[in-house]
């Protein structure tokens, strides 16, 4: 192959985990990537807030203390985000490499969950494009798998397990037997929680994530703020145990499909079939699971996090924009996508809920009572051997809306039965 093309020059921000692992990929697989895009790909600058040894070599290149300087290069071709945050200086350094006519790289789901439709306008008015295929579910590639190879179907429902380490967790306290917080920690000693571990366990990372697979799935603008966001942070060992008994695991799930009641957006702990692809979903593993109405249904799992999976994508990113491949930011010009409107009630379905009640007669008739004047029909019950006043007690509903489980639980509050919060999870069908 001729290669008179002139390589394409990244300025890279960033030089931690993901930062890193792109410049390995570019210094170790120069040759590969020049092969493959038809030119070679090099990098001219990089940022980040210290020069320290980051034990990779960064001697050949230019470093700028500032990444909007670097963002404003004229000797770069792609401005590589790989920093984080979703103000600050990587949203200025975005839109001032937009602004220089730069397309964009970016890692970064919380800046595109907040500014995506902003940026990709600001993008198109300059012909460029802004590719985050590292930004969900780190190494799969799905973000190319929904905007190309799937580009030709209507999609109906877009799932996922996409916060590795929230089910890194879950797992984690069904194989071991600890407790959340016990393993919270130890997610704190192996690196793997963000640096606001509300992002992970409280579901907003992967809350981010949906956001935009939503925005492509749908043709819809970006609506983080509509994901209905449950975390991780109450469910009890006693929980994964009973969810176990009756078949099931529990996953922090993000649901999206387009509905006659409008965009349903959802990430929650869900319960799932044990033996379905999600429900064995172990460790810090992501799944993403695509139905589009000609293909049917594809799983795609791998790596989603980590220093090689998401300079992986990253590099596919860079190596599509080295070869001309420039598809829109969300998969369709930014000026068509449609506000979505958000569904007014979310779909129904069968529901555990756990509770403690105490011990005492006519405690669980009032409970009964409770979900009958809802409208909710029990499905299973079960109270299990305990000692003392307190009685753990787990109802699994037929199929009702979330909006009869919320009239129940309110109700649950008035029997003067209830010990603590009660915990109703969704029973989602995968
Ligand atoms: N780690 C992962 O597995 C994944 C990360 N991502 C996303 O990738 C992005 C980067 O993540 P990750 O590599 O883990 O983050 P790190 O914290 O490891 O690295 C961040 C880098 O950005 C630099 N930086 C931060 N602020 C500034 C600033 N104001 N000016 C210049 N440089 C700055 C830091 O510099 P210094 O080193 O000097 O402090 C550091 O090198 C985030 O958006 C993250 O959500 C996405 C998928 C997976
Ligand atoms: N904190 C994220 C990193 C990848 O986005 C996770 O645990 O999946």
């Amino acid at each position: 192959m001729t290669q008179s093309l002139p390589p394409l020059r990244l300025g890279i921000a960033g030089l931690g985990t993901v930062g890193r692992g792109v410049v390995r990929i570019v210094q170790t697989h120069g040759a590969l990537i020049a092969a493959r895009a038809g030119r070679r790909v090099e990098i001219v600058a990089v940022s980040a807030r210290s020069q320290k040894d980051r034990g990779i070599d960064l001697s050949a290149y230019a470093f700028e203390a500032d990444p909007v300087a670097l963002a404003q290069r004229p000797d770069i071709d792609v401005f590589v985000e790989v920093m984080g945050g979703h103000e600050g200086a990587a949203k200025a350094a975005t839109e001032a490499a937009i602004a220089s006519g730069k397309d964009v790289v970016t890692a970064n789901k919380a800046l595109l969950a907040h500014h995506g439709q902003a940026l990709a306008l600001a993008a198109e008015a300059k012909g460029r494009v802004i590719r985050f295929e590292a930004a969900v579910a780190g190494g799969i590639p799905v973000i190319k798998a929904l905007t190309e190879g799937l580009a030709g179907n209507a999609m109906k429902r877009v799932m996922g397990v996409m916060n590795g380490t929230c089910n890194y967790i879950l797992t984690r306290m069904e194989a071991t037997g600890q407790g959340y917080n016990v393993l919270f920690d130890e997610c704190a000693k192996l690196g793997y929680l963000e640096a606001d571990p509300n992002l992970d366990v409280g579901g907003i990372d992967a809350g981010h994530k949906l956001s935009l697979l939503s925005s492509i799935a749908f043709g819809t603008q970006v609506a983080f703020d509509a994901v209905e966001l449950q975390g991780i942070q109450n469910i009890l060992l006693d929980d994964i145990r009973m969810a176990k008994d009756l078949g099931y695991r529990i996953k922090l799930l993000g649901v999206t499909q387009m509905t006659g009641r409008g965009l349903e957006q959802r990430m929650t702990p869900c319960l799932v079939p044990a033996d379905s692809p999600l429900g064995q979903l172990q460790g810090g593993t992501n799944m993403v699971v695509l139905e589009g109405d000609s293909v049917g249904q594809i799983v795609m799992r791998g790596p989603g996090a980590g220093e090689g999976p998401t300079a992986s994508a990253v590099m596919g990113d860079v190596i599509d924009l080295a070869r001309g491949t420039r598809v829109s930011t969300f998969g369709q010009p930014a000026s068509t996508l449609t506000k979505a409107i958000p569904a007014k009630a979310q779909a129904p379905s069968a529901w555990y809920l756990r509770m403690t009640l105490l011990d005492k007669p006519g405690a669980l008739a009032k409970i009964a009572t409770c979900l009958g004047e809802a409208g909710v029909s029990i499905d299973q019950m079960r109270q299990n051997g305990h000692e003392g006043i307190h009685a753990p007690v787990l109802i699994v509903t037929h199929k009702a809306a979330p909006a009869d489980i919320a009239d129940a639980v309110a109700r649950f509050a008035g029997t003067g039965v209830l010990v603590g919060e009660p915990v109703a999870l969704r029973i989602e069908e995968v």
